[in-house]
């Protein structure tokens, strides 16, 4: 009987879906492992994926089985498909439930965090919260992310006062990690000081998902469990104790001196702090944490990256910049002009803003993972030949690796790095083809659903504008003050007189190419290992 099932569960369960040769016994794990050993050492799942998909022909969806030890995946690598998942549909009113797998960082993001509650809980949880992420609500916290980029630029400048090489990944991971502190609770968790001067809480944290590091090991790990353990319940210790002193000091602050940053917006003064109040606000800001510090910072550290390769966009961007905020590359006019109240010059950013949108549709840093339970009928229509799929119990991936460089959507440059794409009108909000009336259309040269590196549907990304926001400051002071060298993987192939060589297409060439990893998110193996010099036309005094 056993044999019959298992037999059933490899071989027929998901057949008319397409896939590699199952093992009865492996499923897809051996496969899985042979191909990751064809690519590169330590590579993200995205980059075996994007190997599967070619091997299998390009199919819409594909399965990777990986039964017992986890979940069968179905692997979505069409944009229409992955549309079905994250849209609002008669079984599921918030889109597909989100994938048991994500409690596999409920130390990290807590039990009860938006992240994974479902229903009228998350819901209310969403509501209460979103009023803090909005553009104009973020625009008031604008000087605090100023503050804390400033920090960031000392450090580049000390490094390009020593020469010496760096990892910019980790100074970026501080400077968000600094940024959501600020801008969520008022609190500076100090992340870009120096070892002794950080606070404990980052030190705790930077500990714990150390911890998580190697989860993925299929073995019984119980040192490692309990390492996790310790030390999630040692942060959580110090982050309600942070919350409690915020929580009460917004209470003393009146009308006129309002708190402003987000947890003091979704806290109502009337509303006693239960310990279940404080537990669940203490769970959102872990959230928000998780969520929101490595993820800007991977999109940063991969925009300065291509920003290196690509001298034709730097100087287009450089050139923007020039033009709004004058040929001084000094960050402190950038500043004042952003802090001056004129609204509309983040809006001027828009070859900025299309170096985002592009360093996002090639180095998507998250993605979603969604459930329908065995028995629910939840079908995926399969574009091209017009049928419908049954897909409960597999775990839904929307692969946005794949996704998003797909040549029918993007053309014959869906693998380069080309900004331009995204000038006119190239509007990937929300509407897709079904949320247009009758005869209306889109303009849109891009699908909506073809570009999704916040997700889309109800349940896509609340920190999107935040992290728009913080990325465009950045750029905007960075830019044109810093000239960036990449060292080690990645690093320029010279010629014989050491000038770099361009192709065909404007982009230096490499020696070796730079890649992700998974470290619960997809980022640069080498932690973006860099070396810096100061812009000629820049001074040291900022
Ligand atoms: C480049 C930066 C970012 C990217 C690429 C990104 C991407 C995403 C994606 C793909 C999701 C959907 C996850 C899922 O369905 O499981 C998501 C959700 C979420 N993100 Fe972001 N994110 C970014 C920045 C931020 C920031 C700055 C914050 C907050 C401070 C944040 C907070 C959240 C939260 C709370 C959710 C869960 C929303 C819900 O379930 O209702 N993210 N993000």
């Amino acid at each position: 009987y056993l044999l019959q099932q298992a037999h059933y569960r490899r071989f027929r369960q998901y057949a008319v879906l397409p896939q590699l040769k199952p093992s009865l016994v492996w499923g897809h794990m051996k496969a899985l492992h042979e191909i990751s050993l064809r690519g590169r050492p330590g590579q993200h799942f995205d980059d075996t994926a994007l190997d599967i998909y070619e091997s299998l022909g390009r199919p819409p969806v594909f399965v990777v089985d990986l039964r017992p030890v986890s979940y069968a995946i179905l692997v979505v690598a069409n944009h229409e498909v992955a549309e079905q998942i994250s849209r609002v549909s008669p079984l599921f009113p918030w889109s597909v439930t989100k994938s048991p797998t994500n409690h596999a960082n409920d130390q990290l993001v807590g039990k009860d965090s938006m992240n994974v509650k479902e229903g009228e809980d998350w819901k209310a949880l969403r509501k209460r919260f979103s009023l803090g992420f909005a553009h104009q609500h973020l625009m008031t916290l604008l000087p605090l992310i100023m503050d804390k980029t400033w920090q960031f630029m000392k450090h580049l400048d000390s490094y390009a006062r020593t020469g010496e090489d760096f990892p910019l990944g980790v100074l970026l991971t501080n400077l968000t990690f600094d940024i959501i502190g600020v801008v969520s609770l008022d609190v500076d968790f100090g992340a870009q000081l120096d070892k002794a001067h950080q606070s404990e809480f980052i030190q705790v944290y930077q500990q714990l998902v150390a911890a998580f590091e190697g989860q993925d090991n299929p073995f019984p790990d119980p040192k490692g469990r309990f390492r996790r353990w310790r030390l999630s319940g040692k942060m959580d210790k110090l982050l309600t104790e942070m919350v409690k002193q915020k929580l009460s000091e917004y209470q003393r602050l009146d009308s006129k001196n309002k708190a402003r940053s987000i947890v003091a917006l979704a806290s109502n003064d009337s509303e006693p702090t239960t310990p279940d109040t404080l537990g669940m606000i203490v769970d959102q800001v872990k959230s928000f944490i998780f969520a929101g510090h490595d993820t800007t910072s991977i999109l940063l550290q991969w925009a300065f990256y291509e920003l290196y390769r690509n001298p034709g966009v730097l100087n287009a961007i450089r050139s923007e910049l020039d033009g709004i905020f004058g040929p001084d590359p000094d960050p402190a006019v950038v500043r004042d002009k952003l802090l001056s109240g004129e609204d509309d010059t983040m809006a001027r950013l828009v070859y900025t803003s299309a170096v985002i949108k592009e360093t996002l549709r090639l180095y998507p840093p998250a993605g979603t993972a969604r459930y329908s339970k065995p028995g629910t009928g939840f079908k995926l229509h399969m574009p091209g030949d017009n049928r419908d799929v049954d897909v409960d119990g597999l775990v839904l991936y929307n692969c946005q690796n794949i996704i998003q460089r797909d040549p029918a959507v993007y053309g014959e440059t869906a693998d380069d790095f080309v900004p331009e794409r995204w000038l006119g009108n190239t509007d990937t909000s929300m509407k897709t083809n079904d949320d247009l009336a009758p005869g209306e259309k889109s303009g849109s040269k891009v699908p909506g659903s073809a570009w999704r590196p916040f997700e889309r549907g109800p349940r896509n990304c609340i920190g999107q504008e935040l992290a728009n926001i913080e990325a465009r400051v950045i750029l905007a002071c960075a830019v044109r003050r810093y000239d960036f060298t990449k060292v080690g993987l990645g690093e320029l192939d010279l010629d014989a007189n050491g000038h770099p060589k361009l192709n065909a297409k404007g982009v230096y060439e490499v020696k070796s190419k730079l890649y992700n990893t998974r470290q619960v998110t997809a980022r640069p193996i080498d932690k973006m290992m860099m070396r810096v010099q100061l812009n000629p036309n820049a001074s040291f005094d900022i």
